[in-house]
Order: C-alpha cells, then structure tokens, then sequence
C-alpha cells in the first residue's frame, strides 16, 4: 500500500532576488493535520518561503505540492480555494467596519451569504471573541485585533492555516494565550506558524524547521531544537546579541 502524500510539500524549492538566494533548495514536508514551527534568525528566508508557499512569489525553481498535486505558482486566491487560509502581517479587516462583517466577508470568497454568517459567528465563539463582533475593527486592542485577524483565516474553514507571526508586538501574557488558542486551531487544521519569539515555540512545543542561509539547518521537535547549539550559534546567539 502507498502513504498517502503530504498536505502540503515543497521539492527544491528556491528563490532568487537577482544575486541573492533567499530560499535555497528547500524541501520540506507538512503532513495533514500537523502542526508546524518555521523559525530563523533575521534574513534566514522564511518570508520568502511562506510567500512562495501561499502564492504572494512565484518561486524560481523547483514545487510546490497540495496533496500530491502540482500547485506551484497559483496566486493567493486559488490557494485559498485548495484549502489554505493565510494570515499575513497585513490586515484582512476594515477599520470602520463591525468585525462580524469582516469575518463574514472572509467567509463569502469561498461560501454563500447564510453559511457565511454561520461560519464567522462560529469562528468568532471558537476564538473567544464574540463579545467583539459588533465592534469596529479599528477600535480593537492589538492583541484582540490579532485574534479577529485570525478568524478571517479560519472562519471559511481551511484544511491547512498559515500564519506568519502571529504574537508579533504582543506581550507574553498574550503570546501564551495565542499559542495555547494555536494549538486549540490544530484540532481541526493543519497549521504552520512563521514566528521568532521562543517562548511562542516553547509553549506550542511541536515540529520545529529552522532556516538559515536560506536552507534549513535542522528540523526536530522544541525541545531538541532549542537545545541544539548549531541553532544557539545561528538564532539564539545572534538573538541575545
Ligand atoms: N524582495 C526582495 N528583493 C531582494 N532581496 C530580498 C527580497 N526579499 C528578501 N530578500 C533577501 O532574501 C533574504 C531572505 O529574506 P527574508 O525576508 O525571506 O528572511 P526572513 O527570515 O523572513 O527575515 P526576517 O525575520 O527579518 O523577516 C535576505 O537576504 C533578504 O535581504
């Protein structure tokens, strides 16, 4: 009997800017209903990974697989119909607007009007945010914003979430609750999480891929990973320093 393929793989992924190889050769594999911790210091590549994973890059060479299927290059929003919901550091939702409407707009790329209702009052109950959908947007505090960010990820209900920073410029009473709610999502999601911050990795305690140079320089569970001085030398030196 065959295994089945991964959720999401990349075979030699890489991508140039002019001289400068920011993902190199990169081949890593996300099974279904993982989840998953990129880590790296500054420049190590991971923007530019996760952008070629979601469709913002088209890389230079090599693929990008979705259950065994070929879907290197499609944009954000086929990606988004495969089954990828994608959290960026740009916000999905409108300032003025209520953030029940918001998520329902998340909702309606890839749903009708009535399930779109359901699905972001869902989203919002499952996130602890309820309280917040009549709210404008604009008027949340950072780190309810992040949590609103987040059900417009999760609300049209995607088999995998991406998530690039998703503690950035919270505190860590915050960044504990976001991992704990994290691992929450991934009873029903995949999830890989691009984040720096290493009490976010600690807490969510799972398969950590560390790039560096554009490659990746070691990929295990936390615990080993945050113990391991080639990455003390490359990350966490660097970090303190
Ligand atoms: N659009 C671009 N044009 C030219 N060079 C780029 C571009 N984007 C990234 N790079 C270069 O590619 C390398 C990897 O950058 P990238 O932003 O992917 O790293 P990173 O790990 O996400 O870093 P950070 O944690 O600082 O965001 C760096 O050397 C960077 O200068």
């Amino acid at each position: 009997m065959t295994a089945p393929p991964p959720l999401l793989a990349t075979e030699e992924l890489t991508m140039r800017f002019g001289g400068v190889v920011a993902v190199d050769r990169v081949s890593v594999s996300i099974a279904e209903g993982e989840l998953r911790c990129l880590i790296g210091p500054n420049g190590a590549g991971k923007s530019t990974f996760f952008r070629c994973l979601t469709g913002q890059y088209r890389p230079t060479s090599g693929r990008v697989l979705w259950r065994g299927r070929d879907v290197t290059g499609f944009d954000p929003f086929r990606m988004a119909r495969l089954g990828i919901g994608i959290k960026t550091q740009v916000p999905a939702l409108f300032d003025g607007l209520p953030v029940v409407e918001g998520v329902r707009l998340a909702a309606r790329r890839l749903h009708g009007e009535r399930e779109s209702r359901r699905l972001a009052d869902a989203a919002l109950d499952r996130l602890g945010i309820a309280h917040l959908a009549d709210r404008p947007a604009g008027l949340l505090a950072h780190g309810q914003r992040q949590l609103a960010e987040l059900a417009t990820v999760v609300a049209p209900g995607p088999d995998l979430v991406i998530l690039d920073e998703p503690t950035a410029g919270m505190g860590a009473e915050e960044t504990a609750r976001t991992a704990g709610l994290i691992r929450e999502l991934n009873r029903d999601h995949a999830v890989v999480v691009v984040e720096h911050d290493m009490q976010f990795i600690r807490a969510i305690a799972r398969t950590v891929t560390v790039f560096h140079q554009g490659r990746v320089l070691v990929q295990d569970s936390a615990d080993r990973v945050l113990t391991d001085p080639r990455v003390r030398d490359v990350y966490l030196g660097r970090a303190a320093a």
